[in-house]
């Protein structure tokens, strides 16, 4: 009986600035509400919670070309970079409570420092947030993310100075898209030109995600079995079940897919971080709208920590004597 322990370290991240909508920076405060440090501590993981980053004010902050509030985010993700680094070489697996995707070039770029060699990175998000500041439709850094971070892509990047920590350091053939349905054809384009590996909705509706999962560890383990970098956007989950996000999508996962990538993620026993993001209760219009997208991102991090949907009880249970 595999005894798989797992060690959280929460970081929450109240940050807004890489979208123009406001709310998303409530997301780390009402996850923690709904319960989830002590919902990972009663299925028998160990949790420490780093409480929420402050992120400084960045006054004037005017665009760099079209990249909008480039200071904010810049800041943000350095200090959110330190602090994944620290929660990994601590010995906990990061959990980075969002905010907005632009998160995800911190918390990639802290993980990525604090492991030897490469890692993975399996993307969530009925979008591919890898545009670059030069086609970008809104200059919404959330939307470009990724770009920032891949090795082959950077020759299109032009320089950002508030980004100039920023190393590249994910190869686009150590990167899986699960749940695309809302593509820029620039977005497209550089998916391709990349050959960068993507399961979109016509993927999930054509082989079943059991199948999708199947190829995602398939492909991703083909050379060498390297850790995972998860990064879930919550509007990856149809917006019927998920409505409280800023940027929603019809055609979504299910609940059942979209807890089925995480169960499936945990037992390869290689989930080594994991950003939740795009949780926005401002984006709710009823308070059950809300309480139904942090709940089911709830369940989706559990996923990620070793429940399963058939039941789980202690390596050491005993069933009592009479
Ligand atoms: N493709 C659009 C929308 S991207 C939506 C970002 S997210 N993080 O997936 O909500 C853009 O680049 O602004
Ligand atoms: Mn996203
Ligand atoms: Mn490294
Ligand atoms: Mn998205």
């Amino acid at each position: 009986f595999k005894r798989d322990h797992h060690s959280v370290g929460i970081i929450g991240a109240p940050f807004s600035k890489g979208q123009p909508r406001g709310g998303v920076e409530k997301g780390p405060s009402v996850i923690r509400s709904a319960g989830l440090a002590d919902k990972l501590k009663a299925q028998g993981c160990s949790v420490k919670d780093y409480g929420d980053l402050c992120f400084e004010e960045v006054p004037g902050d005017e665009p760099v070309g079209r990249v909008k509030r480039p200071g904010a985010v810049g800041s943000a993700n350095q200090r959110l970079a330190h602090a994944v680094y620290t929660a990994k070489t601590e010995g906990h697996t990061p959990l980075m409570l969002g905010g907005d995707h632009s998160l995800a070039i911190g918390s990639i770029h802290g993980h990525a420092a604090a492991i030897p060699g490469d890692l993975s990175v399996v993307w969530v998000d009925a979008h591919a947030d890898i545009n670059t500041p030069l086609t970008t439709p809104t200059g919404n850094v959330h939307g470009q993310s990724m770009s920032y971070l891949i090795r082959e892509l950077q020759s299109k990047i032009p320089v950002i100075p508030q980004f100039s920590w920023i190393k590249p350091c994910v190869s686009a053939k150590d990167i899986v898209y699960i749940g695309l349905r809302d593509v820029d054809p620039e977005e497209h384009y550089i998916l391709k030109y990349l050959g960068i590996k993507v399961f979109s909705m016509t993927e999930v509706d054509g082989l079943g995600i059991a199948r999708v999962m199947e190829e995602t560890c398939d492909y991703l383990f083909s050379h060498v079995k390297k850790p995972i970098h998860l990064s879930y956007d919550i509007d990856a989950i149809d917006p019927s079940l998920t409505p409280a996000t800023g940027t929603p999508a019809v055609g979504g996962l299910t609940y059942r897919e979209g807890v089925y990538i995480t169960e499936h993620i945990c037992q390869t026993g290689l989930l080594s971080a994991v950003d939740l993001v795009e949780v926005n209760p401002q984006r709710g219009t009823t308070e059950a709208q809300v309480q139904s997208t942090v709940d089911i991102a709830v369940d989706v991090l559990l996923g990620c920590f070793g429940r399963r949907r058939a039941g789980n009880h202690p390596a050491d249970y005993c069933l009592p004597e009479p």
